[in-house]
């Protein structure tokens, strides 16, 4: 696979702070890459440096095999993006500011504003202007107006903002659609786990400005474990007893109430049977299936996937 965009050690402090500390991402070609983060974790600034709208402190940035600087314009030509809230001239149609962005980017095709607006179902908004828009509507304009150029890469700061579900399936639907069957490569960050879940090929997990782990959604797929979850008024003496009788090993004391049993030989009727012949009270028991969520949680709390 080739690499489409590297970040080596990259850096940014911003009065003294650090903000994004020793990143090394690496983005391969056609994957959907999702950027997962919690608020102020560092991944606009990250999107600002691969544009050039932040300098880094440290570090650089591979984009398409080469070195990005200052006037590395032919780079930048070949992406599209949606940093933060797209901004539009807000007295304009839907086609005029994407007019205006062709004319600005040097990209004289006119069939492919067409194709934009239709592709985020834009096309019947006519000449209203952007001002009457939704939030929705802003969001799919500012879409259209990434692909527009027909990037390599697209670069998308939490798109489905201000969409609603079916809006969201479109779009999750489309960024597929481009990376399949036009071989663009994707970077999108968003909060919303299972739209990444459902996208991604890889994830990138950021917390407090460093890069705390890039796994394959193939690999976290594999990990992926079915456990017991059950909620009880002892867990001292519930994972106690089952030790004790049943051998369970690997097991999971979440909080004061609630005891995960990560292990396929042990019937859900065991642990019922055990505990309650043993007077330890059972509230809830149920089979469930570790998810990204979980992934996403015990790294952000330090401890390494849960299985
Ligand atoms: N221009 C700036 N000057 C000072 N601090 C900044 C600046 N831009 C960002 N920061 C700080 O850098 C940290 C990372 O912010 P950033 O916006 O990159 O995080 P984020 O992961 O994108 O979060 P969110 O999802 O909330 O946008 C935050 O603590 C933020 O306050």
């Amino acid at each position: 696979m080739t690499c489409l965009l590297r970040t080596n050690q990259l850096t940014k402090t911003f009065q003294g702070k650090e903000v994004v500390s020793n990143v090394n991402m690496n983005i391969q070609k056609g994957e959907i890459y999702g950027f997962l983060g919690p608020n102020g974790a560092g991944k606009t600034t990250i999107m600002k440096m691969i544009t050039n709208l932040v300098k880094p402190t440290a570090g650089d940035i591979e984009l398409f095999g080469e070195k990005l600087t200052d006037t590395s314009y032919h780079l930048l030509g070949r992406m599209g993006t949606i940093i933060e809230y797209p901004v539009f001239y807000d007295k304009l149609s839907a086609r005029e500011n994407l007019e205006l962005h062709c004319e600005y980017m040097g990209y004289h095709n006119k069939q492919a504003i067409d194709e934009a607006l239709e592709l985020v179902k834009l096309t019947n908004t006519g000449s209203k202007a952007v001002k009457d828009f939704s939030l929705g509507m802003k969001q799919r304009l500012g879409i259209a107006r990434a692909i527009t150029t027909k990037p390599e890469l697209l670069m998308l700061d939490e798109p489905i903002n201000g969409l609603d579900p079916v809006g969201i399936k479109e779009i999750r639907d489309l960024f597929k659609m481009l990376s399949k069957e036009y071989g663009i490569t994707i970077l999108i960050s968003s909060h919303i786990l299972g739209e990444i879940e459902q996208m991604a090929d890889t994830i990138g997990v950021i917390n407090h400005g460093k890069l705390i782990e890039e796994v394959s959604m193939e690999q976290i797929r594999e990990k992926n474990t079915e456990y017991i979850e059950f909620t009880t008024n002892d867990c001292k003496k519930a994972a106690f007893l089952l030790e004790k009788h049943l051998g369970v090993s690997n097991l999971r004391v979440m909080d004061d109430h609630i005891i995960r049993v990560y292990d396929p030989s042990v019937p859900q009727s065991s642990i019922t049977k055990t505990l309650v012949m043993n007077d330890v009270v059972i509230e809830s028991i149920h089979k469930k299936n570790s998810s990204l969520e979980d992934y996403f949680l015990s790294l952000l709390n330090g401890g390494g996937i849960v299985a």
